[in-house]
């Protein structure tokens, strides 16, 4: 059996968490201050009561708290490695490098760096993974299959983290967004709310799966859909002129921009 222990239980942990919870031969607990009890008890999972407990009873730790309470969280685990160095941390902290968690838990720590993203609850998720140079080919391997387990994983360099949390991590907040825009444009229109989120997400998963089967790119499946002279190319004659993938562009770089802070 392997436990797989949370420090943090909020919206990435719980994901995780859903994603991990058929899997055989896997048992989740999770810590966190205030909300750690509900958490477990909604997600029929065991709470425990400190990090200490927590890191003692886990084989891999997911570090699953906002990046600014790693000062906090750091030093009790920097000691309890002391007495476990085998331990593996996994780290889904957004911005936080590995160097700067070798700097707070030690530098011969077994540190993977993840960036899952919350989709991995339905195991349709997009993990990007780092390991530090202290792990072994197997225990990549094993940490690797856990990742895939829920969704599909890379394992990438470092430096592409800022882009691909922005388009991977926080991606499904613009993707929810841009769904939410069409429902409320065809609101405006006079149709009511819960038709336009029935046909907008329909309208949205049927052309994932389209453009899924790479038969096409992008570009050319929205042409496939542009009758010449059509209505179609009236609509997309608007969203070039008002600056569509110039916002995208802005958003994608204010998300890494912020995200280059937490370091
Ligand atoms: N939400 C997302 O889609 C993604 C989040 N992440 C990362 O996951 C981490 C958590 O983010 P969310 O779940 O969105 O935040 P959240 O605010 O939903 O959850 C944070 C959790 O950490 C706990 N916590 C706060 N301070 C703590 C401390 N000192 N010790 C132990 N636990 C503490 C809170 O009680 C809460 O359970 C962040 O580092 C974020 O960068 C990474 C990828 C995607
Ligand atoms: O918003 C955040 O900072 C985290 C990182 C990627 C998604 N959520």
């Amino acid at each position: 059996m392997l436990t797989i222990g949370f420090i943090g239980a909020g919206h990435m942990a719980q994901a995780m968490i859903k994603g991990w919870r058929d899997l055989a031969e896997v048992r989740q607990i999770v810590y966190a201050p205030n909300s750690g009890a509900a958490v477990a008890e909604q997600l029929q999972i065991e709470a425990v009561a400190s990090i200490e407990e927590t890191f003692m009873q886990s084989d891999l730790l997911i570090l699953a708290m906002p990046p600014k309470a790693l000062a906090e969280v750091a030093p009790t685990l920097q000691m309890l490695l002391m007495l476990a160095p085998q331990k593996i941390i996994t780290s889904v902290l957004g911005g936080v490098s590995i160097s700067s968690l070798q700097a707070a838990l030690g530098s011969q720590a077994q540190i993977v760096r993840t960036l899952p993203n919350v989709n991995v609850a339905e195991k349709e998720g997009y993990t990007a993974i780092a390991f530090a140079g202290t792990l072994d080919a197997a225990t990549r391997g094993a940490v690797f299959g856990l990742f895939t387990y829920f969704g599909r994983a890379d394992e990438l360099p470092e430096e592409q983290f800022g882009a691909i949390s922005a388009l991977a991590g926080s991606g499904p907040a613009f993707v929810a967004a841009f769904v939410n825009a069409l429902s409320a444009a065809a609101v405006a229109q006079g149709i009511e709310s819960e038709v336009a989120d029935k046909v907008a997400l329909q309208m949205v998963n049927g052309t994932m799966k389209v453009l899924s089967k790479h038969e096409q790119t992008p570009t050319e499946f929205a042409h496939s859909v542009m009758t010449p002279g059509g209505s179609t190319a009236a609509g997309w004659s608007t969203l070039e002129s008002e600056g569509f993938a110039k916002t995208i562009a802005k958003t994608i770089a204010a998300t890494m921009q912020k995200n280059s802070e937490f370091d």
